[in-house]
């Protein structure tokens, strides 16, 4: 009798284990039927950039790299440098700037917005957004100069290269190139070069989106800066995956202050304004917020390139309502994956002390969140309270907004069909997915323009190249910038679509 319970339960066990694996594997091999848009989409004319051009193009972006337009605080920017930008996009874009297709503005005193007037009136107009400024270059760290636009090895290198610059030129010179070749767009758009974004942005892309509000200018879509084309980020993904952000993260920065009394260093407190602060931001590192994954969009950027990964991580991401729990715990052992699953902790500046033996009265440290799109400034803060647990830590919020808006990024979402086409034709037919910028971008003050903001920087980037950005020896290849070009080439000429597209069903359209 034992025997044949046994064997009944074994049996039972053994049919739901192939119901399982018949589930994973159904849901795998069978990939969903979408409804897609069938777009009349026109062919880009002159795509290949004669060898003058692409010259032309490298210069543009050397001569760009040599001007320190540094931002090291909101009340410290380069303005010298910001100013001499202004003139040297007018001598390098003469066609931008002469052309009667185009209004040129100055906001801020160096950011630029300009109007390129399509034809067709009945289309929505859009909007491209890069930035002049810089983060600072530690000049002795770097293998050279970082404002020498110096080019090595099919490279050209230095601050600017990867954020912004690069796009900046790209817009531009695309721009310049389909003036020249006598193009005149359907669909009006804008492009704004913001002068502040790495120190916020409040004088030049707010003072922008806020003169457009007051307008009442509506945006088809926008694109900004934002995630690169991944290759070899995350392990198992066999093909080079383009990130187009759909939502921002938010982000919190809180100053900690701790106040002691000072006094000589022979007879120090018990507990000093240093050690206690020190306690403090170490339980903060080392109590990670918690992780969200499957709450937040990063869901379905796995699910959406389920297919380009390896066997059998192709099954687990197709599967993730079985194997969340052990994908969400394997994202997390690195820092750029870790950075898309929960609110990141960043400890930035710690400051105390003067002298080796003066007990210093106070302590501060600057801790950055970026807030994962399933939390708020104010659960963050919550948790922060629960893990310093310590009265003696004063907390001051210096700046802080929610995560963003998700934007649409459907078969109906114009703006995302026409830059999942340019993708898709510019990189070689790399997938693209929708995903969680993990940045802050100008983009955020559009919000009130427009539903559909995209954060993409049309850039392959390797793990290797991660720590460039922001950091030493930033630099772009040659074959990366033409790409680039390219890119915005396609997509200025893409945003022409303006037929009422017929919905139709097809297969496997990622
Ligand atoms: C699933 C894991 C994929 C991880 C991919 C990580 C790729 C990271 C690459 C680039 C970082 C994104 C930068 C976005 C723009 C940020 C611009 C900026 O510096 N803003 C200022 C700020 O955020 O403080
Ligand atoms: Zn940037
Ligand atoms: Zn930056």
């Amino acid at each position: 009798m034992a025997a044949l319970c046994g064997r009944a339960v074994v049996c039972s066990l053994a049919g739901l284990l192939v119901l399982f694996v018949s589930v994973l594997l159904i849901r795998t091999y069978t990939w969903p039927e979408r409804a897609v848009r069938q777009w009349h989409w026109k062919e880009p004319s002159g795509m290949e950039l004669m060898e003058e051009e692409k010259e032309q193009l490298i210069e543009a972006l050397k001569g760009a790299i040599r001007i320190p337009t540094v931002s090291f605080s909101e009340d410290k920017q380069n303005t010298t440098a910001l100013a001499e930008f202004g003139k040297y996009i007018e001598k390098v874009f003469p066609n931008v700037f002469s052309s009667k297709l185009i209004t040129h503005e100055v906001f801020g005193n160096y950011s630029h917005l300009f109007k390129v007037n399509g034809s067709d009136h009945t289309l929505q107009p859009y909007m491209l957004l890069a930035h002049l400024d810089v983060v600072p270059a530690t000049p002795e760290s770097w293998e050279v100069s970082p404002f020498s636009g110096v080019e090595q090895d099919g490279y050209i290198y230095g601050r600017g290269t990867l954020d912004d610059k690069s796009s900046l030129i790209g817009i531009l010179q695309a721009l310049e190139f389909l003036l020249k070749k006598g193009y005149k767009p359907c669909r009006s758009f804008y492009i704004g070069l913001g002068h502040d974004e790495e120190v916020f942005g409040h004088r030049g892309a707010k003072i922008m989106a806020e003169e457009l509000k007051n307008r009442k200018v509506k945006l088809a879509f926008l694109v900004d800066e934002g995630l690169p084309v991944i290759d070899g980020i995350i392990p198992g993904l066999n093909c080079p995956v383009a990130l187009i952000g759909i939502t921002e993260k938010g982000s919190l920065t809180l100053k900690l202050t701790v106040n002691g009394s000072p006094g000589h260093s022979s007879f120090p407190p018990l507990e000093s304004s240093i050690g206690i602060l020190s306690a403090a931001v170490s339980r903060l590192e080392q109590n990670p917020m918690p992780n969200k994954f499957g709450e937040g969009p990063e869901r379905a950027m796995f699910e959406h390139v389920a297919s380009k990964f390896v066997f059998p991580l192709n099954i687990v991401m197709a599967n993730l309502w079985a194997f969340s729990l052990v994908v969400s715990r394997f994202l997390a052992q690195s820092s750029s994956t870790n950075a898309m699953i929960r609110t990141t902790t960043a400890l930035t500046i710690f400051q105390s002390g003067i002298k080796s033996n003066v007990v210093p009265p106070t302590a501060t440290a600057t801790v950055n969140f970026r807030i994962h799109p399933a939390q708020t400034v104010k659960e963050v803060l919550d948790i922060v309270r629960k893990t310093i647990q310590d009265e003696r830590v004063e907390l001051s919020v210096m700046n802080s907004f929610d995560p963003l808006p998700v934007s649409s990024h459907d078969v109906e979402s114009v703006g995302y069909q026409i830059l999942q086409h340019t993708i898709h034709s510019v990189f070689s037919g790399a997938p693209s997915a929708p995903a969680v910028c993990i940045g802050n971008t100008d983009s955020r003050y559009f919000v009130p323009l427009t539903n559909n903001i995209y954060r993409f920087n049309p850039v392959i980037l390797k793990k290797e190249d991660l720590n460039r950005i922001h950091g030493l020896n930033e630099r772009i290849s040659k074959e990366a910038l033409e790409r680039l070009v390219q890119f915005y080439f396609q997509l200025i000429q893409n945003a022409d679509i303006d037929k009422i597209p017929i919905p139709h069903r097809a297969t496997h359209e990622l």
